[in-house]
């Protein structure tokens, strides 16, 4: 156990990792193992019988959209707090989230849809941007073994962006097409074109493109490896219990809400 000032026992929070043997859950045991406050008190794969969480009180989920409100429920109704980094939380899933949260006051679930401080900065500029441009369209661009499209970055900032342009006023952003069989024209989100491109080699990259006439703003991230996620995780792990009830944007646990 770490010693703090003057040679006190600091205390350490338990974490358990569901969806440990994917992608990004091997990387979030590793950081959480690495982490002077943090024990990893359980690793979870699927099948695996959740139990008691090994006696956590966090729980990471980084599962699959099909199994994350299942995988929430189960913690929070033991009174786990959950950081949820799992796509494909819309809309009827946190209203179901935010009822079961409601019998259970001291619970906090953080719902990230990005950890990544430059991503969570893109939407965030992009929110500000977005009143003062006629046209956005959002690029995202990922590894070709994501299962969700669009991602959840990419659906978090169309409602940013829907939001602001709704508050400033602002017409339909402006699309003459009236032939598309294809769907060339890409998924509306919020109104908002999202295009999603699958490309071996990628990661997580997102570009938002805005446009006025005479002039372009693009606001690019690109995560590059999964280490990119590592500090926020760890972030939404020492501040979820903090922070009961439902918190969509790690954003709200960095001041920059
Ligand atoms: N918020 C972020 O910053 C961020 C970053 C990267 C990925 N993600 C999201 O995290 C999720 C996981 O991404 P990934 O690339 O690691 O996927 P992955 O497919 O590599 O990993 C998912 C793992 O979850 C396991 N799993 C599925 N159901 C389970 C259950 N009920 N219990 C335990 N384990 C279960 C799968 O077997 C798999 O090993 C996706 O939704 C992805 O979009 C979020
Ligand atoms: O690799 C993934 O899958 C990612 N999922 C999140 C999303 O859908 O936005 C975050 C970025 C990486």
């Amino acid at each position: 156990m770490p010693r703090g000032y003057a040679g006190r026992v600091a205390t350490t929070t338990r974490v358990a990792v569901i969806g440990a043997n994917g992608r990004m859950g091997s990387q979030a045991c590793q950081a959480v193992e690495a982490a002077e406050d943090l024990e990893l008190v359980g690793r979870y794969g699927r099948g695996d019988d959740l139990g008691d969480l090994g006696g956590a009180q966090v729980a990471v989920d980084l599962t699959v959209p099909d199994s994350s409100p299942e995988v929430v429920a189960h913690c929070v109704d033991r009174g786990v707090s959950v950081v949820v980094g799992t796509t494909g939380w819309d809309d009827a899933r946190l209203d179901d989230l935010r009822a079961r949260l409601a019998d259970h006051p001291d619970v906090g679930v953080l719902i990230a849809p990005n950890f990544a401080i430059g991503a969570i900065l893109m939407m965030r500029f992009a929110a500000q941007a977005a009143r003062f441009y006629e046209s956005v369209e959002i690029v995202e661009l990922h590894h070709p073994a994501k299962v969700d499209a669009p991602s959840g970055t990419a659906a978090r900032t169309a409602r940013l962006v829907g939001e602001a342009r709704r508050e400033a006023g602002l017409a339909d952003v402006p699309d003459a097409t009236a032939h598309d069989p294809d769907g060339a024209r890409g998924a509306r989100v919020d109104g908002i074109p999202v295009h999603s491109v699958r490309l071996r080699g990628l990661v997580a990259h997102q570009e938002v493109l805005l446009g006025n006439p005479g002039e372009m703003l693009t606001i690019r991230h690109d995560s590059f490896d999964r280490e990119s996620f590592m500090p926020g995780v760890l972030a939404g792990i020492r501040g979820v219990a903090d922070h009961p009830g439902l918190t969509v944007g790690l954003e709200h646990y960095l001041g920059l809400a």
